[in-house]
């Protein structure tokens, strides 16, 4: 096996990311060293990438960037009992501390302690990357490394959209991101019908048809409030689902969402929020859930089963694929750009 392989890198306190070559790592003890098959682009990445206020606050330089991963154990560290070389795996990108007091009720998706891959630590957008034993997931043989890179985010999706009931009810997704577009997958999987999508992006809002939207909307030409109550006959939709982290959308769906309905939120905004609590939650009985990460390992198995029941519809998500990291730049670009859905990367070239 090769000693060196090329990484991307934050390398620098500042914008942009580089290719580099490092020394392929060595698992320590409870690690395992994996052959990365396939890695995505989470929003977070660009996040880095681009050096905003967050980023600047949390990461620190040089470190290898990615977290969402699919790969082959090939070398398993000491005193790792659960997986061994050969092993086909994604990750769960939160390491937690097993201790702490939401640990300790079961919370693990709220461990205070948490530590991030390719956040607090070295990432996996390389060709080989380490991970922890107690992180990994084991895949199917047949899944394809794209799907399997994309169980991380689709975790998000999952906990988003059925965290209450799903099947036969009006939802409303603001934001066809990446995120939000796997949000649809899921919702049309789980029987959501109609599923109605506020997105600004037109290219977006065609993926969102593809993935299975059932109506789109552009809410900065529409008064989305309006066209959800044409949709559902005045009621309003049973389910609101947040995937934009845009205040505008989340006063919106609020009030698009029909009295006694369900709201979760994913999507983070970038500054307080100001809502007509009384009027808008507390006087309509809306239920109302903060959604964060996935819960561990309850969501995986749902993620693993929904992709496996066929019923997911993530090819038109994957809109970008790379061979190598050559092209990188390219990539986070045209993320930025919003000009993608999901973007994969398969490292290794052969
Ligand atoms: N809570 C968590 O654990 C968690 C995990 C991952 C991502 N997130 C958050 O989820 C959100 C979605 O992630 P993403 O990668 O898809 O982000 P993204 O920025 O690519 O997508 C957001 C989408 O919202 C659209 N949008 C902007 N204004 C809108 C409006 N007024 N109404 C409707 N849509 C609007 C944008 O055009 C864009 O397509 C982000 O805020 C991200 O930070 C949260
Ligand atoms: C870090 C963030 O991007 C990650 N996807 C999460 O679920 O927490
Ligand atoms: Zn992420
Ligand atoms: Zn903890």
């Amino acid at each position: 096996m090769a000693e060196k392989m090329p990484a991307i890198m934050k390398t620098k306190p500042a914008y942009g990311a580089e290719l580099v070559e490092v020394d392929v790592p060595k698992p320590g003890p409870g690690e395992v060293l994996i052959k990365v098959l396939a890695t995505s682009i989470c929003g977070t990445d660009l996040h880095i990438y681009e050096w905003n206020e967050w980023a600047q606050s949390r990461i620190k330089p040089p470190q290898i960037m990615g977290h969402e991963v699919a790969g082959e154990v090939i070398e398993v560290g000491p005193g790792v009992d659960t997986l061994e070389v050969g092993d086909y795996i994604s990750a769960e990108t939160h390491i937690v501390c097993g201790k702490c007091y939401a640990c300790r009720h079961n919370r693990y998706h709220v461990c205070q302690n948490t530590k991030i891959f390719g956040v607090d630590m070295d990432g996996v957008f390389a060709e080989y990357a380490i991970v922890p034993a107690q992180n990994a997931w084991k895949n199917p043989k047949d899944m394809p490394p794209e799907y399997a890179a994309l169980q991380e985010p689709l975790g998000n999706a999952v906990d988003t959209v059925l965290a209450g009931p799903i099947a036969g009810r009006s939802t409303l997704i603001t934001g066809a991101g990446p995120l939000g577009l796997l949000g649809i997958a899921v919702a049309k999987a789980s029987g959501a019908y109609p599923v109605i999508v506020s997105e600004p992006s037109e290219f977006r809002r065609e993926l969102a048809k593809k993935v299975g939207a059932d109506y789109v909307i552009n809410p900065f030409e529409e008064d989305p409030v309006k066209a959800v109550m044409d949709i559902t006959d005045g009621a309003g939709v049973e389910v609101f689902l947040e995937f934009s982290g845009a205040p505008k959308a989340l006063e919106q769906g609020l009030a698009a969402t029909t009295p006694g309905g369900r709201v979760s939120l994913l999507g983070l905004f970038p500054r307080d929020v100001t809502v007509d609590f009384n009027n808008l939650i507390i006087f309509k009985a809306l239920e109302v859930h903060g959604i964060t990460g996935r819960h561990l390992w309850e969501t995986w198995y749902t993620v693993s089963s929904l992709i496996q029941s066929g019923r997911l519809n993530l090819d038109p998500v994957i809109t970008h694929k790379y061979k190598g990291f050559d092209d990188f730049e390219e990539a986070f670009e045209l993320m930025k750009a919003g000009k993608t859905g999901k973007v994969v990367f398969f490292p290794h070239k052969g």
